[in-house]
């Protein structure tokens, strides 16, 4: 399939999304080098994604590609991001999903780095922007999945634990991922996880 097929107001859009989530996500400090994927599921099932290897702040229109709902890039020759098939499975798993976004921050790296299996967030005001969230008394708890360079055998890992997963999760000193029914609803929600996390980091380097 040619990227032609889309119509071309639903790809062009995405295309800018995209663009626009990698400028957000850089001014935060989230896509260091050329860390980072962001994509949005089409109108079609197609998946708008980052190519891979570039920096995510300084994304241009090439700078994004089109593959299937399994992944394949629809241009040969097109190389997607090293982590699209996470993309592919959240998208799978949750068909509100419209967006996915995939940062490196600080925060995430160096939390989960120091043990454990998940974070649990409890008592900030902001763990309302997670879904079905409403309270700031209730427990959000954020899975840590060690990193593997093997992506396949990683959202093997992660598979059993998508359902009621409202915050996304993380990867062990790597990073996050976070998704939402569109792009403005993911970047929300990345943008309230990684506020949590600093707050976590923060509050532990006082103790
Ligand atoms: C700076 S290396 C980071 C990569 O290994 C990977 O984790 C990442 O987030 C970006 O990979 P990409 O293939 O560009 O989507
Ligand atoms: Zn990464």
């Amino acid at each position: 399939m040619d990227k032609a097929v889309f119509p071309a107001g639903a790809y062009c859009r995405a295309v800018e999304q995209i663009i626009a989530a990698g400028r957000r996500m850089d001014r935060f400090g989230w896509v260091p080098a050329t860390a980072g994927n962001i994509s949005i599921r089409l109108p079609d099932g197609n998946l708008a994604i980052t190519r891979s290897g570039g920096h995510k702040g300084l994304l241009g229109t090439d700078g994004v590609i089109c593959v299937d709902a399994a992944g394949s890039p629809l241009t040969t020759g097109d190389r997607p991001s090293a982590e699209t098939l996470l993309h592919c499975q959240i998208y799978a798993h949750d068909p509100r999903a419209g967006a996915v976004l995939h940062g490196h921050s600080v925060a995430s790296t160096v939390l989960s780095r120091l043990g454990g299996d998940a974070l649990v967030l409890e008592n900030y005001e902001v763990q309302k922007v997670f879904a079905g969230q409403n309270t700031h008394a209730a427990r959000v708890r954020v899975p840590i999945f060690d990193n593997d360079q093997d992506i396949a055998r990683l959202s093997g890992v992660v598979a059993p634990h998508l359902d009621g997963m409202c915050a996304g999760y993380i990867i062990r000193g790597h990073g996050v991922y976070a998704w939402g029914a569109d792009m403005d609803a993911a970047l929300a929600r990345l943008e309230g996880l990684e506020f949590l996390l600093a707050c976590e980091l923060e509050e532990r380097k006082l103790r």
